[in-house]
This record gives C-alpha cells, sequence and structure tokens, in this order.
C-alpha cells in the first residue's frame, strides 16, 4: 500500500459530520448548545429546559416546558423484571449493571424496535427518564434496601437524588445536580456519542445506540475520570502533598487525571462552574480541604498549561459526588444521567442523514504468502 496515505491516529482533527447542536471553540475554550451559550444555560436555565433544547432545537415556551417535563415525569418507571436482573448482577460496577439494565429494558420494550425520528424522539425520552431509576434501584438493591419509588412532584435532579437517598434534598443540593447535568448534557463528537453514532449508522435502534454509548462513557480517559479525580484526592491526603504529587506523576510520565482534553486547549469552560460548586459546598459542610487540594494540583500544573493541558468538566465534579456522600463508583453513571439527551439527539441526527461509518485502516502486515498445512509448521 502506499506510504503516502495520511493517518489519522484517534480520528485527531477529523471533521466526520455537520452537526447543529452543540459548538466547542477549543481553542477560546467556549461551548455553546443550539447557540446558547454553557454559561447563561449553566445559571438561568434547567435540565429538563436543556433536554428541550438539544432535541427540539429551540428554549421551549412554558406550556411546550409544561408537557415535556410532564412526559418526562411520567417516564420514569421500568418494569419490576428489571430489577429482577439489576438484583442478579448487584455487585458489579454500577456502570456495567446499568449498561446490562438498559439492555434488558430494549428487550423488554416492544417500542425499542422501532426507528425513526418519532420513534427515537420517544424512546430517549423514556429513557432519559428510566436511567436515574436504574441506577438508584441499584444502589438501593446492593445495600439491602427496597428502591425508592420516584416523586412525580420533584424536577428530575431533585427525583434522582431522592431516589438515591431516600430522603428529599435541599433546594441547594436539587440545583447543584440540575446545573451538573446541564454541563454534561452535549459535547459534540466526544468518543461515547460517536461511538452511539457508529452504532446508529448501521440502522440499529436508539436502545443500541445508547448501550453502546454506556460503554464508551465508563473508561478512565473519558467518564471514568471523575472518579479517578475522587482518589486522586484522596491518596494526596492533604493540600501541601498536591505539588509532589504532581511532580512524581509528571516524572514518570503519567497522565494527571482531570487534565487535559482532545479539544480544548484553553481550561474546558464547564470546570468554572464546578469549581465554584466544590468551593461552596465545601465551605458549608466544613469540608473546605478538597477543594483546597484540588487547587493544589492546578497550581502545581500551571507550567504545563501553556502547551494546552488544563483542567476537564471532570477535575472538580467527583469532590462535589463526595461532599454528597454519592459512593465513587457511582460518579460515571450520574455523568451518563446528564449524557443522556446528548447522545439521543446525536442519535437522531445520526439517523436523519444516515449513512454507514466505516473508516480504513492501513494494512501494514507480512506480505502475502502461502498456508501451510498445520503438520508443516515449524
Ligand atoms: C469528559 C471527558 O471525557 S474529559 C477527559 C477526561 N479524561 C481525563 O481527565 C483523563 C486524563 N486525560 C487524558 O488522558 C488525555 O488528556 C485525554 C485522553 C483526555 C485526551 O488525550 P489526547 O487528545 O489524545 O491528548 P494527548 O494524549 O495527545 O496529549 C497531548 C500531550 O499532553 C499530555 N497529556 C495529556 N493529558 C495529560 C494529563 N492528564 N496529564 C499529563 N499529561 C497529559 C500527553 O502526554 C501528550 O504529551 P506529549 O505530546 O509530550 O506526548
Ligand atoms: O468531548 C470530549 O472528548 C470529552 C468530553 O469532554 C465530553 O464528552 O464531555
Amino acid at each position: 500500500m502506499t506510504e503516502t496515505v495520511k493517518i489519522n491516529r484517534g480520528l485527531k482533527g477529523v471533521y466526520f459530520e455537520r452537526c447543529g447542536v452543540s459548538d466547542i471553540d477549543g481553542n477560546a475554550g467556549e461551548l455553546s448548545y443550539r447557540g446558547y451559550s454553557i454559561h447563561d444555560l449553566a445559571t438561568h436555565s434547567t435540565f429538563e429546559e436543556v433536554c428541550y433544547l438539544l432535541i427540539h432545537g429551540e428554549l421551549p415556551t412554558s406550556a411546550q416546558l409544561a408537557e415535556f417535563d410532564a412526559a418526562l415525569r411520567a417516564a420514569r418507571s421500568v418494569p419490576p423484571a428489571v430489577f429482577d436482573i439489576i438484583a442478579a448482577c448487584k455487585d458489579g460496577h454500577p456502570m456495567d449493571v446499568l449498561r446490562t439494565a438498559v439492555s434488558a429494558l430494549a428487550a423488554l420494550d416492544a417500542d425499542s424496535q422501532k426507528v425513526g425520528e418519532a420513534a427515537f424522539i420517544a424512546n430517549g425520552l423514556k429513557l432519559t427518564a428510566q436511567v436515574p431509576v436504574l441506577i438508584a434501584a441499584h444502589e438501593a438493591i446492593r445495600n439491602g434496601r427496597a428502591p425508592v419509588a420516584p416523586d412525580p412532584a420533584l424536577s428530575h435532579a431533585a427525583n434522582w437524588l431522592w431516589m438515591l437517598k431516600g430522603e428529599k434534598p435541599s433546594e441547594d443540593a436539587a440545583r447543584l445536580a440540575d446545573v451538573d447535568f446541564i454541563l454534561h448534557a452535549e459535547h459534540g463528537a466526544n468518543a461515547s456519542s460517536f461511538a452511539a453514532r457508529v452504532t446508529i449508522g448501521t440502522e440499529a435502534n436508539l436502545h443500541g445506540g445508547i448501550v453502546t454509548a454506556l460503554s464508551t462513557l465508563a473508561g478512565p480517559a473519558h467518564g471514568g475520570a471523575a472518579e479517578d479525580v475522587m482518589k486522586m484526592v484522596k491518596e494526596i491526603g492533604t493540600p501541601d502533598r498536591a505539588a509532589d504529587y504532581v511532580k512524581a506523576k509528571r516524572a514518570a510520565k503519567e497522565a494527571v487525571t482531570g487534565f487535559g482534553h482532545r479539544v480544548y486547549r484553553k481550561e474546558d469552560p464547564r470546570a468554572r462552574h464546578m469549581r465554584e460548586g466544590v468551593r461552596k459546598l465545601g465551605e458549608e459542610m466544613g469540608a473546605p480541604q478538597w477543594y483546597e487540594i484540588l487547587q493544589g494540583v492546578v497550581e502545581a500544573m500551571k507550567p504545563y498549561a501553556r502547551h494546552g493541558l488544563n483542567v476537564n468538566v471532570d477535575f472538580y465534579s467527583g469532590v462535589i459526588y463526595q461532599l454528597h456522600g454519592i459512593p465513587m463508583d457511582l460518579y460515571v453513571p450520574i455523568f451518563a444521567i446528564g449524557r443522556m439527551p446528548g447522545w439521543v439527539i446525536q442519535c437522531i441526527e445520526q439517523q436523519r442523514n444516515n449513512i454507514l461509518i466505516r473508516p480504513l485502516t492501513l494494512y501494514d502486515g507480512p506480505a502475502p504468502r502461502g498456508y501451510l498445512p498445520i503438520g508443516e509448521r515449524g
């Protein structure tokens, strides 16, 4: 094969499609959904409104939002058989259990087989409502408790915390979860959304696309980073040890988790909101040390910022969950709750203008050779 072929490993810098959903300016460190700055949405909007915006393309009127929100609340249920499946694999990592449960939902819901835009919108809404139910049910079941029934009086974020903890969250806690979901809702051709598009490109159904996305989100280079950041913070232990930790990581040429991004060369704009959340919550809860350790790591990483190495969205989120008493292995599933509308709209966009996604690998194996029967091999 010709030596002139250019290989874009990891598809770095490759545009594979047009997309009208989110715009990332990596050099400026800016992100918008449908033209609205992530900062405005994180400050003024709600997750429900952002879901509507992402799926339908425009901010809703009051009536549209009320109808959408009511449909989302009404869809918060799963067939009891799914709880049995969760119970059977309750000791697995919550991300594996969640993926298995979504697969089970596909097998138990005949509507999951439908394709086409209306089916994707309906199934997307259903799955967005069901995913928090599945995660909270697993947390209850693995701790020997019965799953907490969803409360239709609560918003998506407040209901998630209610189902997880079995107690009504404060307004501040619910708002912090809401903002977390808004910030995680959509991010272009990230690995999990791209993987979902590959699945939909084969004309598979939405549940299949979401199962693919969940598998892909789980890795530590993508959604798994928040869990690893919390492990790092615990390992560092006290703020004065942060610089030595970073020095040792850099000397060993190992990645400092929560830093770096394929697209951003400035700080990930989502991190700002999470940083403020950690600072405030830590102070309120009399546990400022977590924020101080994180900032110690940021300070020690400053020399590398000029090479585009900055914090990403996952750097601060883990500590927020920790302060809320949420187990570390639920951090990736929480990311999945937020990312649901992003995956759904990426699948819808793929289906709208579908094409099989099938790139090439350049063969560099052995030259053609004759087959040797097994008895003649030395
Ligand atoms: C929601 C999300 O998915 S955000 C990402 C969450 N993931 C993490 O936080 C895990 C840590 N970060 C990483 O592993 C990487 O930055 C990734 C996977 C996110 C992005 O990787 P890529 O786009 O492939 O960047 P790449 O690996 O080419 O890095 C470029 C350079 O920065 C270095 N680098 C990248 N990330 C880090 C890091 N976290 N710590 C130290 N050095 C890093 C690389 O070693 C490389 O250096 P080199 O050019 O001297 O070899
Ligand atoms: O865009 C990416 O590569 C990863 C990311 O930040 C996300 O999915 O939110």
